[in-house]
């Protein structure tokens, strides 16, 4: 059961986007496993965004919510005494196996660096007429769509964002049938996990849905083995990695102490990983993006006339992007208001002291971008569309803090520079191409489970320009 959504009007000249109008008070614990049964936002209460630290207890888990940001910092820098979650583990075991988003220890300070150099500048660089290509074949798939019509715009930026990252991983663009299968595996399993934890969390039986959360998490893995099958064999046959993208990377990673390169079964954990981490993230933050464009026309235009006065009529290229500020103020405060991923759920590993609580090894303590980005003592109307707050130097230390969707510390995003060049280029090829404006009367909802999505899409119109 869901609540009503409030937002997608404007209030006081400034553009409010939906979000869920959060109870007045705690529920019981039946309400909050029927809420929480689809999304993790819906089970939140109106104390939930102001209070420092919260517990929510369940047969299955003890639970604390920490917002201080002085706790915050203190959870996520130490990637030792606060691993990710055995049950985050086992619930994204499927798709991702032990890999470098949810391995812990040594094993993951290991990885890390195995991975790093696939995602430094130089790197970067190299993706960058990657995503300008799957940019506009994105513009050329809407222009041969009826734009007399609302354009569900959520699976189109599902396309572009696994595009991306086949192109940047693989160097192949993705195909049309491949990315619906890929969109509808990962919608299926989002909804299969999340029915799975919430009946861990409860004690009960899984009834199956880790069964079927498996079998998404194949469909989805069969559209990418062969190539990294094939791609390994030549490399061990020949030496030669075959072209100059993440693959390649990965394949040329060695152990820093054994010299090791990744096995097969490894490398597909890293890969899934990556493509996972990767699009799901962006898909959101794009969608989201355009939805709040579309909501506040006079952004929209400030943003097209950035990019138009940077880049006029020329094909995009990636030192422009730094000029674009506008634009990378619009996509922060997207990710503010929208952080693709909302809770980030840590193990309590030894007996630890918070506050006035006594947490136990086994509790989960778990961190939202989504509470502390819609908190009122960080930001002035939190859960307005404004993205001129970013250059309010005055905020500068706040707004550190207290905007975290790459996570903080250690294990922060790997690909937060890969996104941030996606999102800017994607955005500013489609604000050149085409106008957007809402559909009145169907704001689209969000829901959170491993990432937050609109749940029944965003209908909006688009005109060429
Ligand atoms: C808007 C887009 C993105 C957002 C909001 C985002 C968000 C995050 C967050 C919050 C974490 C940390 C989770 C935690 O600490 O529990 C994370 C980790 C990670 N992300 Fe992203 N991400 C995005 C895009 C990407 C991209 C494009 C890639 C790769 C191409 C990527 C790869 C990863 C990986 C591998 C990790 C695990 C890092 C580690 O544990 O060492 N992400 N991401």
């Amino acid at each position: 059961m869901s609540l009503p959504n409030i937002g997608g009007e404007h209030v006081d000249g400034l553009f409010v986007p939906p979000f869920p109008d959060p109870h007045p008070k705690k529920s019981s614990l039946f309400w909050r496993f029927v809420r929480g049964w689809n999304s993790w936002i819906h089970v939140l209460f109106q104390k939930s965004y102001t209070m420092k630290m919260g517990e929510i207890r369940t047969p299955g888990l003890h639970m604390y919510i920490a917002n201080e940001l002085s706790l915050v910092k203190r959870i996520m820098g130490d990637w030792r005494g606060f691993p990710k979650h055995h049950l985050l583990v086992r619930t994204l075991g499927p798709a991702i196996g032990n890999s470098v988003f949810s391995a812990n220890g040594d094993d993951w300070a290991t990885q890390r660096e195995m991975i790093n150099p696939a995602f430094q500048q130089a790197a970067l660089g190299r993706t960058f007429p990657m995503m300008r290509d799957a940019a506009d074949a994105l513009a050329a798939r809407i222009r041969a769509l009826d734009l007399s019509r609302p354009v569900d715009v959520d699976p189109l930026m599902t396309h572009v964002a696994a595009d991306v990252i086949f192109r940047t991983l693989f160097s192949l663009p993705l195909g049309d049938a491949d990315a619906r299968r890929i969109h509808d595996a990962f919608n299926w399993f989002q909804r299969h996990a999340q029915s799975a934890s919430m009946l861990r969390f409860y004690r009960l039986p899984s009834f199956g849905f880790f069964g079927r959360s498996r079998r998404a998490a194949a469909d989805i893995h069969a559209v990418f083995a062969h190539i990294v099958q094939q791609r390994l064999d030549a490399y061990r046959v020949t030496g030669d990695s075959g072209a100059n993208d993440i693959l390649a990377s990965l394949m040329a990673a060695r152990h820093p102490t054994t010299g090791q390169p990744f096995s097969f079964s490894e490398l597909m954990g890293q890969v899934s990983t990556i493509f996972l981490a990767g699009h799901e993230t962006s898909a959101s933050a794009l969608s989201w993006a355009l939805y709040c464009l579309a909501g506040d026309l006079k952004i929209q235009q400030a943003a097209r006339n950035e990019v138009q006065l940077v880049a006029g009529e020329q094909p995009f290229e990636a030192e422009m992007l730094r000029r674009l500020p506008v634009l990378r103020n619009i996509f922060r405060e997207t990710l503010r208001l929208y952080p693709p991923v909302a809770f980030m759920p840590r193990e309590v590993s030894c007996p630890t002291q918070m506050r006035d609580k006594n947490l136990r090894p086994g509790a989960m303590i778990v961190v939202s971008p989504w509470l502390i980005q819609r908190n009122p003592e960080h930001w002035c109307c939190p859960h307005a569309f404004n993205p001129a707050r970013f250059e309010d130097v005055e905020n500068k230390t706040k707004i550190r803090e207290a905007w975290l969707p790459f996570g903080a510390g250690p294990r922060i995003c790997v690909g937060a520079g890969f996104a941030t060049q996606e999102a800017t280029v994607v955005l500013a090829t489609l604000l050149r191409a085409f106008s957007l404006r809402p559909v009145p009367g169907v704001p689209p909802e969000p829901v959170s489970r491993l990432t937050l999505r609109p749940k029944r899409g965003v209908q909006l119109y688009l005109a060429r320009r």
